[in-house]
């Protein structure tokens, strides 16, 4: 069972409301110059990540008191509820044990009193075995040639984290050329045909429970292609793999029960590269670094169970989203990856968070009196800096920024890396010093500009500053460190959940409009006027309509 606590009925938290007038009066610049321990009093490592939280709105009075909320709110017990398995996921009656596809120890966790690490290992070494086959170019298609190209069908889940990771871990990759097709537009799987020969080219359709509409409409059409352009449906088995969980349902479509890769319905859709879901990463990076990914994760999950809650990156940092979020009223965060590799990191994470807490309704079905989980977004720097950071610099709105960089780029080329960092340092440092309006005015004057100019120009040019950030600082991107910084995310995501007394490992605001569209789909489908909608629907159904 989680614990189940208003977290604004807690001591903490009202000291924390008195603490923020105190501390929305204070400039970081100046708690900074006031303390030079700063840096190391509010900076923790994990292995090779350094996490600087220094540049927050934080004192020691802050920091002491989000440790507390997280104690009176019983976080300890809930990551303890989770890692042994019990049904967190009340609303789908299901533990939620991701951790335990990357549980490299082997130590046995169970669900109904059966152990699930012999099942995982068993799908690990069927994924180790296919993967194999495949790199070497052992396994034929219909014409006898070995494998090129690999098509990932899937959307949200079985999708975004074997993007992500894929083009994260790039480097790493080898002759096989990936696709991801998940869109239900049919320019999506059409252009990713259009790069393919039949002969050469796997489908993975990727899917938990194997009924979503995206996916089965492309993975059909895939089918369809085959068959088309020389495939016999005997060859069906040579080109389409499943990775899901509804067996019944691959067998449905056509995929010989053999072909398919398992998990359970105790992991979570965004939390499923873990599982058969990776068989793109796997395939794309080989099993050894698929491998690293999983100790990497479970190196960390080993850490965030175990240490306390003053150290624990996780825990500190969504307690600081919380202070941000809950007081300061931020509604957004933003992911800036000084690292072109991981141009998928935010619109992951953007599921990842953005599904997981963006709920109102609290663990007793009634509706929260406080904000839960912020609006996600970002790009990779220096992109973003050419984009929209000048509202991060000079707009209205407090957007705590998260920046993750690696000390070592796979890609050492001339100066780049070193531009690039450089950016990634100024940042975080003009976004807490600002420029104030004395500053500004002896440029000007530096620059020759006459009383009147600097009068008119000087308050444009000024900055706030004040504004939060944190800093990654990743020796490098590796399989391994990649692993660990995905799950730091995905566990700050949980204690966030557990602070706000949401359910965060289901899904139902997603459920509406798939609804709405099926009672729509007939009806585009028929001739004549639409009338069953509002009148903005129906206008824009019948003008659709008139102009297919
Ligand atoms: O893997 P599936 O079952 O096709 O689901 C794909 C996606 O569908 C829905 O949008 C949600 O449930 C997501 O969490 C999920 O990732």
């Amino acid at each position: 069972m989680l614990p189940n606590i208003d977290f604004t009925t807690t001591k903490a938290y009202k000291y924390l409301a008195d603490h923020y007038i105190d501390i929305v009066a204070e400039n970081l610049k100046d708690l900074f110059k006031t303390d030079n321990q700063r840096f190391t009093k509010f900076s923790t490592r994990f292995e090779d990540i350094l996490i600087d939280y220094s540049k927050n709105r934080i004192t020691d009075e802050t920091f002491a008191l989000l440790m507390q909320l997280a104690r009176e709110c019983m976080l300890k017990d809930a990551i303890e509820a989770m890692f042994s398995g019990e049904v967190i996921n009340a609303t789908e009656h299901r533990p939620v044990l991701h951790i335990a596809l990357r549980n490299r120890s082997n130590k046995p966790i169970y669900v109904d009193g059966k152990d699930v690490m012999p099942d995982v290992n068993r799908v690990l070494e069927q994924m180790k075995t296919f993967s194999e086959e495949i790199i070497s170019g052992r396994w034929k298609g219909f014409t006898g040639k070995s494998i090129t190209d690999v098509v990932n069908i899937g959307i949200g889940g079985s999708d975004l984290g074997p993007v992500m990771v894929t083009e994260a871990l790039r480097p790493y990759k080898n002759h096989l050329k990936m696709h991801f097709v998940s869109n239900v537009d049919g320019t999506h799987i059409a252009e990713a045909l259009k790069e393919v020969n039949p002969e050469t080219t796997l489908f993975l359709i990727a899917s938990k429970t194997f009924t979503t509409q995206e996916t089965m409409t492309n993975a059909q059409s895939a089918k369809d292609w085959l068959l088309a352009n020389g495939g016999k449906q005997e060859d069906v088995a040579k080109h389409f793999v499943a990775l899901s969980t509804n067996t019944a349902g691959v067998e449905k479509f056509g995929i010989d029960t053999k072909n398919m890769f398992e998990f359970w319905d105790w992991v979570g859709g965004r939390y499923s590269l873990w599982s058969a879901i990776g068989l793109s990463i796997v395939l794309s990076l080989g099993y050894e670094n698929f491998v690293e990914l999983l100790t990497g994760a479970h190196a960390y999950d080993e850490y965030f169970r175990t240490t306390e809650f003053e150290q624990n990156p996780s825990v500190i940092l969504g307690l600081l989203g919380i202070w941000y979020n809950n007081f300061f009223e931020s509604e957004t965060e933003a992911i800036l990856p000084y690292d072109q590799y991981l141009h998928r990191f935010a619109a992951y994470f953007q599921q990842g968070d953005m599904e997981s807490n963006g709920k109102h309704i609290d663990r007793n079905g009634k509706a929260v009196d406080y904000s839960t989980g912020p609006i996600i977004w970002g790009e990779p720097g220096t992109n973003g800096q050419h984009a929209f950071y000048q509202l991060i610099h000079q707009g209205t709105k407090l957007i705590p920024c998260d920046f993750i960089a690696p000390a070592q780029s796979h890609n050492p080329l001339g100066d780049h890396h070193m531009l690039l960092l450089s950016n990634y340092f100024a940042q975080t440092e003009a976004l807490m010093n600002g420029k104030t309006i004395d500053e500004v005015i002896a440029e000007l004057k530096a620059a020759g500009k006459s009383a009147e100019e600097i009068e008119k120009l000087a308050p444009f040019k000024e900055f706030d500053g004040n504004r939060p950030t944190n800093s990654f600082l990743l020796k490098k991107i590796t399989p391994h460190s990649l692993g660990s910084l995905i799950a730091m995310y995905e566990h700050k995501i949980f204690v966030q959940g557990i602070i706000w007394n949401i359910y965060s490992f289901d899904q139902w605001g997603v459920e509406l409009g798939k609804q709405l569209a099926q009672k729509i789909q007939p009806e585009l489908r028929a001739e004549g006027e639409v009338t069953t909608h509002d009148s903005s629907t129906n206008g824009l159904i019948n003008q659709y309509k008139s102009w297919r």
